[in-house]
């Protein structure tokens, strides 16, 4: 075990006593013993002010890496401290001080076995969230630094700051003064610091945006589209329409920088729908060097067969559905917006704007800064997708993260977060169920 994964580099000397019991106690294993202390809300989710250690880190850090002194029994009593952890409302997502979550840490011990509870623990709790109407903002999103999402599972990878101790804030009820409050509180931890990257909807269709080399950015510097997805646009295309028929309907959601729209318009479709609400993609959707001004609208198969249409795709969905219109291939990728967005759009939209024989497609940046955040998302996505009618097969595309591995550095030059951290991109395509 290294160093920083050592029982005395996690439970600090400042640890509270009752902190420090339950901490010592899940790192043992000791599922008893975990049991009798986990006899008040919150317990299950105290942590060390100094380090973050939850006692969920503590029961999956102290399995180590796999080893050959491992026995059975030692990892069935990690399962089941895990497990009875967050039978109790431990939280799945707290992030340690080195802004890991116990799922990381689990990921990086390879220990799958404890990485799967966490997982199932997230998707429990996001599908919880969503009877709640409580999402995260999407990956590609630039935000997913929502609360629900809980403390930092979005944190930037360089964003990393010093932990503070920093205490409780009285407010002097009780008949005690502030004083004699304070001096009872207790530090409690504060996750490293995270950049404030909370794109809202409106606000983003009301911010200035630059179009530059390979970027499309907003005035607060969050890429809203950016080339190196080009290869994930183009395995989409690949998977909508798989024998690139000429002659097939198409609706696209989100133009951005026009990357898929060139590769569906290459396609030869019928019918290629655009919708696009930013005044400034439509602005320069219609410039002179754009290949899908006016000149393409008029060049398609009859009138209204190409077309932008402006607005927010909530509005325009709706026109579409009540004017009958019924797509063959349909890919959504917007910014600004959370997932419960992408949610309404596969159970309010896609079935009445789908052929039955038809394909979807979205782009899957959801929780794409932590590996465990994008396997509980894709798990929750896929739930909901089939709440809709659809199935969906994923479809594994290598990303080259030569260029994307650092912030602020190669492709994120220029852009303020870094919302992609992963080698793989995990590619849905929908289809009907039966
Ligand atoms: C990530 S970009 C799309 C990139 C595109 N797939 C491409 O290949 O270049 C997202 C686009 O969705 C647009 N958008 C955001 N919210 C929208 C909404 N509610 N309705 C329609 N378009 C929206 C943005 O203005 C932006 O142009």
């Amino acid at each position: 075990m290294s160093d920083q994964d050592s029982i005395s580099a996690r439970i600090s000397a400042d640890c509270p006593p009752d902190t420090q019991r339950m901490l010592t106690a899940a790192w043992a294993h000791d599922v008893e013993g975990v049991k009798k202390l986990l006899d008040a809300p919150g317990k299950a989710s105290c942590q060390d002010p100094q380090t973050g250690e939850t006692p969920l880190h503590a029961a999956i850090r102290a399995c180590g890496p796999p080893s050959e002194d491992d026995t059975p029994e030692d990892l069935e009593a990690a399962r089941k401290t895990v497990y009875e952890l967050l039978l109790w409302g431990a939280i799945w997502n707290d992030v340690d001080n080195h802004n890991e979550t116990p799922g990381c840490v689990a990921q990086r011990l390879a220990r799958p076995e404890l990485y799967s509870l966490c997982v199932e623990a997230g998707v429990r709790a996001e599908m919880l969230f969503g009877l709640m109407d409580g999402y995260e903002e999407l990956g590609s999103d630039a935000d997913e630094e929502d609360e629900e999402m809980a403390n930092g599972a979005d944190v930037e990878e360089d964003g990393e700051e010093a932990p503070q101790l920093v205490s409780v804030e009285g407010n002097g009820q009780n008949g005690t003064t502030g004083d004699e409050e304070a001096a009872e509180e207790e530090p409690t931890f504060q996750p490293p610091s995270v950049d404030d990257a909370d794109v809202k909807s409106e606000a983003y269709l009301r911010s200035k945006l630059t179009y530059s080399d390979g970027k499309l950015v907003d005035e607060a510097g969050n890429g809203v589209m950016m080339a190196w997805e080009t290869e994930i646009m183009r395995q989409s295309v690949d998977a909508l329409l798989p024998d690139k028929q000429p002659g097939k309907r198409i609706l696209n959601v989100g133009f951005g920088m026009g990357i898929i729209d060139t590769m569906f318009a290459e396609t030869k479709p019928a019918v290629h729908h655009i919708i696009e609400a930013h005044p400034e993609v439509l602005e320069h959707v219609s410039g002179p060097d754009s290949k899908f001004g006016a000149s393409w609208e008029a060049s398609g198969p009859e009138q209204g067969a190409f077309k932008i249409h402006q607005g927010k795709w909530q509005d325009v969905c709706i026109e579409l559905l009540e004017g009958g219109q019924v797509y063959d291939a349909i890919y959504f990728d917007t910014f600004g917006e959370n997932y419960s967005q992408l949610r309404k759009f596969f159970t309010d939209f896609i079935p009445g704007l789908l052929d039955s024989e038809g394909r979807f497609g979205f782009f899957n940046g959801l929780g794409a800064d932590r590996q465990i955040c994008y396997d509980v998302y894709t798990k929750v996505s896929e739930m909901h997708l089939a709440d809709a009618g659809l199935d969906v097969d994923w479809k594994d595309v290598d990303v080259d993260m030569k260029e994307l591995a650092e912030a602020g550095k190669g492709e994120w030059e220029g852009v303020k977060r870094r919302y992609w951290t992963l080698d793989t991109y995990r590619l849905p395509i929908c289809t009907f169920l039966g």
